[in-house]
């Protein structure tokens, strides 16, 4: 990992209970919050999502000033789950009108800009079994603290098989294509422990002036784009604990792969990166939860390049003259 990257990873990195509603509540000030859940489907789960948040985050202490639930094209009863337990609910194509329609998360995040009015807007997926009112205040703590910091992420354990599995098991998508395509081509965001994650927050300011990307890129583009426009310094991670969700089949997510690879490419082309890479990093920092938190464990991803075996000279002299193979020509040596 490179150094910068650690040592924003020392500095910027904090857990939820850091940061204690009560406190925050202090130093809310005039600043207002908004969370956004974007809900395709998530009848089962969006109303204990919102009802938690409204409970102690409204009600209880008074953090977060409302809460948007973004339909994206549900066909079970989400809105109705939604707005019953208190969360306004917009769908996602009944917003800016004049547009026209397209599909996918990145869209309903993008939407909600356009219906909250929040500075500080907080982004809550809708499928998650173990949500916590601390995911939330664990976001606001950096944003609500410190003005430098305009982009927050979470981080966590993703059991994949239900809490008592390690958190290596969740985010295959995460594991198998953003984290390899982060080391290689953005090393400064190596210490993103869950880049694709979809819990995070983000000042309004630097919100509304960045690309989304409308399908399942939204979170690499978003995070490319922040890093970009505020520096990783303008950035910070918390470490939320474990995050359970709902699990999409391999084919679903080899489709939510295309897409953050697309995000990856249109980065990379717009910095006019596209062409061989000079000088690759072979590094490829993971994360193990450990007794300090997710610690970074460097593995060496480097590979080589042979040449056209044709251009390898005790190669080439086995060929005959028609650049054929002599009979028998590279076999081991024989036991007999
Ligand atoms: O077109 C979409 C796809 C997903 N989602 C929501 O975005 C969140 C994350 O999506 P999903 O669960 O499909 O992704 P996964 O967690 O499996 O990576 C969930 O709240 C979905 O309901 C959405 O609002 N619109
Ligand atoms: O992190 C991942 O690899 C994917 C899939 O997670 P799982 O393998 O189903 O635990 O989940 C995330 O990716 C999406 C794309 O960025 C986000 O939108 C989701 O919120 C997040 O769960």
């Amino acid at each position: 990992m490179l150094a910068e990257a650690a040592d924003w990873l020392r500095r910027r990195s904090s857990s939820a209970a850091d940061w204690p509603a009560e406190p925050l509540l202090g130093l809310k000030g005039s600043t207002r919050v908004s969370v956004v859940l974007p809900a395709r489907d998530e009848q089962d789960t969006v109303g204990g999502i919102v009802s938690a948040i409204r409970r102690d985050l409204v009600e209880r202490t008074p953090l977060v000033d409302e809460i948007v639930v973004i339909d994206s094209r549900s066909v079970d009863d989400t809105a109705a789950v939604a707005a019953a337990a208190g969360a306004k609910v917009f769908g996602q194509d009944a917003i800016l009108p004049r547009l026209p329609c397209l599909s996918g998360k990145g869209e309903a995040l993008w939407k909600s800009l356009a219906v909250t009015s929040g500075d500080i807007v907080v982004f809550v997926d809708a499928d998650l079994v173990n949500f916590s009112p601390s995911f939330v205040t664990g976001l606001l703590g950096p944003l609500l603290t410190c003005p430098e910091v305009s982009y927050v992420k979470a981080c966590y354990d993703r059991p994949y098989n239900g809490p008592e599995e390690s958190f290596a098991g969740g985010g295959r998508v995460t594991e198998l294509v953003a984290r390899p395509l982060l080391n290689l081509h953005w090393p400064l965001l190596a210490g993103i422990v869950q880049p694709l994650g979809g819990e995070y927050a983000g000042r309004r300011s630097l919100l509304e002036r960045l690309p989304f990307m409308t399908g399942y890129g939204v979170e690499l583009g978003l995070l490319l784009d922040a890093l970009e426009a505020v520096g990783l310094d303008g950035m910070a991670q918390v470490d939320l604990g474990a995050r359970e969700h709902s699990h999409q089949s391999t084919e679903a997510l080899a489709v939510m792969a295309a897409q953050i690879l697309q995000t990856a490419w249109s980065r990379l082309d717009r910095r006019g990166l596209m062409m061989p890479l000079s000088s690759p990093s072979p590094a490829l920092t993971q994360f193990h939860r450990g007794p300090s938190g997710h610690e970074p464990v460097d593995r060496d991803a480097g590979v080589a390049e042979r040449p056209p075996m044709i251009e390898v000279p005790e190669y080439a002299l086995t060929l005959g003259p028609a650049g054929e193979r002599a009979r028998g020509a590279g076999r081991g040596h024989s036991r007999d």
